[in-house]
C-alpha cells in the first residue's frame, strides 16, 4: 500500500520512518551545506539546472553502445557548460564558471551517470593554468579556456610510467634558434596514456615533459600543448592520438594515448611560474620549493576527498532507503517480516557509511581551508608549510577514497541482489570511486609519502625538537608507559595518536635495528614498508576522528537538543567502530584490557539501536535530488519494485517477443541441426 505525501506517492515504511525521526532533518542538511544561506544557495542552482530536465536521457546510458555513450556525454557536457557560463555562474556567485564550487559539481552529477569528458578540462587543465602560469600567460590562457573556447586535458601519465613522475620519458628540447621546444616521444613507453578526454574532446592538453636545454636535463616541466586544429579538430602534424579502451568505469570520459614525433611549440608555451627558460637557453629555476610543479596534483588531492564524501553519501542515501522498504525472513513466526534495516548487522553494515560520509565532509572542508591556508603564505614566498600539507593531503585523499570504495561496496552488499543491478546506481559509484583510490597517486605511494614526513617528524620528537600541529602528538611517544585507555570520545581519539606513535616507534626501531645489521637506509626503509603504510594509515585516522568530533562539537554549539545528540551518536559510533576495528593494535599500544573491549562491543551494538530510528532521517538530511541519485532502490519516494520493473522494460532485449538468436543458434541447436 501506498500513501501520498506532497503530491508524490510514497512507500508506506519510508513514510512511517520520516514520522519516527525524532530531530530536524532540515537543521542537519544546513550543518552540512555550511549555514541555511548555502542550502537556499544549492537549491536555486539545482533547480535551475534540473527542472528543465535537460539532464535526462531518452534512452537510459546503461543501453547505449560505446559511441553512442560518448556522443550523448559529449552533448550533455555542452549542454551543462553553456548552463554554467549563463545562469549558473551568476548564482553560484561565480565570476566565471568556475572549477572549485562543490555545488556545480554536485549538479553536474545528475547530467552524468559516468562522468563528463570535461572532467579534466575543469578539474586539472584550467587549475594547472591558474596555478602554473606566469600572470602574462594567464592572462592569455585563462579567459580562453573558461570560457571553453579551448578544451584541455592533463597529460601526465605514461604507459611505462604513472607514479614515478621523475622516471618520465617524454621529453621537451628547447632550440634557440628558432626559440621553440621540441617534444618527442622516444619510445612505446613514453606514450601518454589515461589522461581524460584526450581521445576525442581536448584540442589542447597540459604535457609533462623532461625539459632539456643546453645539453642539459633539467627534470619534468609542464607544457601547454595543442594537439587538434581549433577549426577542424584534426589532430595536428607529428601528433598521435586516440582512446585507450573499454575500462571499469569512466568510459564516457575518452581517456586518451598521446605521443609526439619531434612536435614543435613555441617557447612561451612552457608554463613558466616556478622556472623558466630564456631566450637564448639560459635555465632560471623561480620557485623556492621543488616539487610546486606538483601542485595541481596537490589540488586534486584536496578535491576528491570532498568528491568521495559526496559519492559516499549517495550509497549511504541509496542503501538505507532500501533498507526500509525492504522486508525480509521471519526470525518471529508470529510477526510480519521485519524490514532489513531492523537486522543489527545491516544496520553495522549501513550506519557507518553514514558517519563516514559526515567524517569525510567536514575533513575536506578543514583540508581546503588549510590549503587555502598554505597558498596564502606561499604567495609571500613561505613554502614552510608545504611538506606537512603534502603529507595530510596525501594520506587524506588515500584512505578517503579507500575506505568510500570499500563502504560504497559495502552499501551494495546490503541491498541483495537488485543492488547489483546497473539501475539501482552503486555499481556506477563504486566503479567511479575505485579508479579515485587509484590514480592521483596511489593508496600505497601516498601513504608512503606520509610515512616519511611522520618518521622525520618522530626523530625531531626524539631530538625535543618543535612539532607541526598534525604530528604534535607524536611528542608524547617518548614517555615509556602505554597510553592510557578510556572510552571517552577524547580518550578514544588519545589511543588513535598513541596507536599512530606506537606503530611510527616500530618502524623506526626497525629500520634502525636492519641498518646496524648492515642493510642500506633504502633497503631499510623498504623491508619497513609494510608496517610504514599502517603507520600512515594510523595517523590519518587519527587526524580523521579528531577533527570528525571537534567540528561536529562546534558545529553543533547552537543546534536543537536533539541533532546534537544524533550527531553526537554518529561521531561516537564513528570512534567504537575504528576502536573495535583496531583491537589488536589498542592491545600493543594502550592498557586497554579484554573486558575494555567486550564492554566497548556492547555498547557499540547499543548505539545501533539508538540511531535506528533516526537512519532515514539522517540520510534524507543528505538532501540529494532522485536526479543526483539515479537510483531505482533509492529515490524518495522509496517505489523500488515499480522502477525496478521499469526500466526492466526499458532493455532493449525486451522489445521483441523472441530474440533472433532463437532461430540462429538456439533453434538449430535444439533441432540437432547446428
Ligand atoms: C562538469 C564537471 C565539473 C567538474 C568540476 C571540477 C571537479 C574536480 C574533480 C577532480 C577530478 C579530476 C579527475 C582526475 C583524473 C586523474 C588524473 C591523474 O591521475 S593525473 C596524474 C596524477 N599522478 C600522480 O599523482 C603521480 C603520483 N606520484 C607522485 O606524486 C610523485 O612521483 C611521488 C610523490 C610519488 C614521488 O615523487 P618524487 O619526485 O620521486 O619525490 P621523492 O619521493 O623523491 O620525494 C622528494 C621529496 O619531495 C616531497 N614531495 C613529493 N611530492 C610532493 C608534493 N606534491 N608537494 C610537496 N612535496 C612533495 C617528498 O615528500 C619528499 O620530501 P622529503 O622531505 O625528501 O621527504
Ligand atoms: C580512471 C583513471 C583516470 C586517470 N586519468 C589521468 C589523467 O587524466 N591524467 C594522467 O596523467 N593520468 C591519469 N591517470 C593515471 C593515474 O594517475 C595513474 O594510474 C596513477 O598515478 C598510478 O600510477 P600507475 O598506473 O603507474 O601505477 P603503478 O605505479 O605502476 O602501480 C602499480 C602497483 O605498484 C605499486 N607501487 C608503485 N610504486 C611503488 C613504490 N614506490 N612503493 C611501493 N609500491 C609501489 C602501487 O602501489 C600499485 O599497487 C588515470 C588513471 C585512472 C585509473
Amino acid at each position: 500500500m501506498t500513501q501520498t505525501n506532497n503530491n508524490m506517492t510514497v512507500n508506506p515504511d519510508l513514510a512511517m520512518e520520516r514520522a519516527k525521526c525524532n530531530f530536524n532533518v532540515l537543521e542537519v542538511t544546513h550543518i552540512f551545506d555550511g549555514g541555511e544561506r548555502n542550502t537556499l544557495q544549492r537549491k536555486k542552482i539545482e533547480d535551475v539546472a534540473l527542472n528543465s530536465g535537460a539532464s535526462k536521457d531518452a534512452l537510459g546510458e546503461e543501453h547505449m553502445s560505446p559511441k553512442e555513450k560518448y556522443e550523448n556525454a559529449v552533448r550533455k557536457s555542452c549542454i551543462y557548460a553553456t548552463m554554467m557560463k549563463n545562469e549558473l555562474a551568476e548564482l553560484s556567485g561565480l565570476e566565471s564558471f568556475g572549477v572549485s564550487s562543490p555545488v556545480i559539481r554536485r549538479t553536474a552529477d545528475a547530467f552524468f551517470k559516468e562522468v563528463s569528458p570535461f572532467l579534466l578540462h575543469l578539474g586539472m587543465f584550467v587549475p594547472t593554468i591558474m596555478g602554473q602560469c606566469t600572470p602574462e600567460q594567464q592572462s592569455y590562457w585563462l579567459p580562453r579556456a573558461l570560457d571553453m573556447q579551448i578544451i584541455g586535458t592533463y597529460a601526465q601519465t605514461e604507459l611505462g610510467h604513472g607514479t614515478f613522475i621523475r622516471g618520465l620519458e617524454t621529453t621537451a628540447t628547447y632550440d634557440p634558434e628558432t626559440e621553440e621546444f621540441v617534444l618527442h616521444s622516444p619510445t612505446l613507453s613514453s606514450y601518454k596514456w589515461w589522461a581524460g578526454g584526450l581521445g576525442k574532446t581536448v584540442n589542447y592538453c597540459i604535457v609533462v615533459a623532461q625539459l632539456y636545454t643546453k645539453g642539459e636535463c633539467h627534470g619534468t616541466h609542464p607544457f601547454i600543448v595543442q594537439i587538434r586544429d581549433e577549426d577542424t579538430h584534426v589532430p595536428l602534424p607529428g601528433i598521435k592520438v586516440g582512446e585507450i579502451g573499454p575500462k571499469m568505469g569512466f568510459n564516457t570520459a575518452d581517456n586518451g594515448f598521446l605521443g609526439f614525433d619531434h612536435y614543435r611549440i613555441p617557447r612561451e608555451h612552457m608554463l613558466m611560474k616556478n622556472a623558466q627558460v630564456l631566450k637564448d637557453g639560459t635555465y632560471v629555476k623561480v620557485a623556492r620549493h621543488g616539487k610546486l610543479t606538483y601542485g595541481t596534483m596537490v589540488f586534486v588531492r584536496v578535491v576528491l576527498v570532498n568528491e568521495v564524501a559526496f559519492n559516499l553519501a549517495k550509497a549511504s542515501t541509496i542503501a538505507v532507503r532500501y533498507s526500509a522498504i525492504r522486508r525480509q525472513s521471519k526470525p518471529k513466526p508470529d510477526e510480519v517480516e521485519p524490514q532489513i534495516l531492523d537486522y543489527v548487522t545491516q544496520q553495522h553494515k549501513l550506519f557507518i557509511a553514514i558517519a563516514t560520509a559526515h567524517a569525510l565532509q567536514l575533513c575536506s572542508t578543514w583540508l581546503w581551508e588549510s590549503f587555502s591556508a598554505v597558498l596564502a603564505q606561499m604567495k609571500g614566498g613561505n613554502t614552510d608549510t608545504l611538506p606537512e600539507f603534502h603529507a595530510l593531503s596525501s594520506c587524506l585523499k588515500a584512505i578517503s577514497t579507500s575506505d568510500s570504495a570499500h563502504l560504497i561496496e559495502q552499501c551494495r552488499h546490503a541491498c541483495g541482489g537488485h543492488g547489483y543491478m546497473i539501475s539501482s546506481g552503486i555499481p556506477n559509484l563504486y566503479n567511479f570511486v575505485s579508479a579515485t583510490r587509484t590514480y592521483e597517486g596511489d593508496y600505497t605511494v601516498l601513504l608512503l609519502q606520509t610515512a616519511r614526513f611522520l618518521v622525520k617528524a618522530y626523530e625531531q620528537a626524539e631530538a625535543k625538537k618543535p612539532l607541526t600541529p598534525t604530528v604534535s602528538y607524536l611528542a608524547h611517544a617518548f614517555s615509556g608507559s602505554r597510553a592510557t585507555w578510556d572510552n571517552s570520545p577524547d580518550g578514544i581519539i588519545r589511543s588513535f595518536q598513541a596507536l599512530a606513535a606506537g606503530k611510527t616507534a616500530v618502524c623506526v626501531t626497525n629500520m634502525r635495528k636492519r641498518m646496524r645489521a648492515g642493510l642500506s637506509q633504502v633497503d631499510a626503509w623498504e623491508m619497513s614498508t609494510i608496517q610504514l603504510v599502517a603507520a600512515a594509515e594510523a595517523h590519518c585516522r587519527a587526524v580523521i576522528a579528531d577533527t570528525y568530533r571537534k567540528e561536529i562539537v562546534r558545529l553543533t554549539a547552537n543546534s536543537s537538543p536533539n541533532v546534537k545528540v544524533v550527531m553526537d551518536q554518529l561521531t561516537t559510533l564513528y570512534l567504537y567502530y575504528w576502536a573495535l576495528e583496531r583491537t589488536g593494535d589498542l592491545l600493543m599500544f594502550t592498557s586497554v584490557s579484554q573486558k575494555d573491549l567486550v564492554d566497548l562491543q556492547i555498547a557499540y551494538e547499543e548505539l545501533l539501536l539508538k540511531i535506528r530510528p533516526n537512519a532515514v532521517g539522517l540520510v534524507d538530511a543528505f538532501d540529494l535530488r532522485d536526479e543526483l541519485l539515479h537510483s531505482t532502490l533509492g529515490s524518495y519516494d522509496g517505489r523500488v519494485y515499480e522502477r525496478l520493473m521499469e526500466e526492466a522494460l526499458k532493455s532493449p532485449m525486451n522489445k521483441e517477443p523472441v530474440s533472433d538468436a532463437y532461430s540462429k543458434y538456439l533453434r538449430p541447436m535444439m533441432k540437432g541441426k547446428l
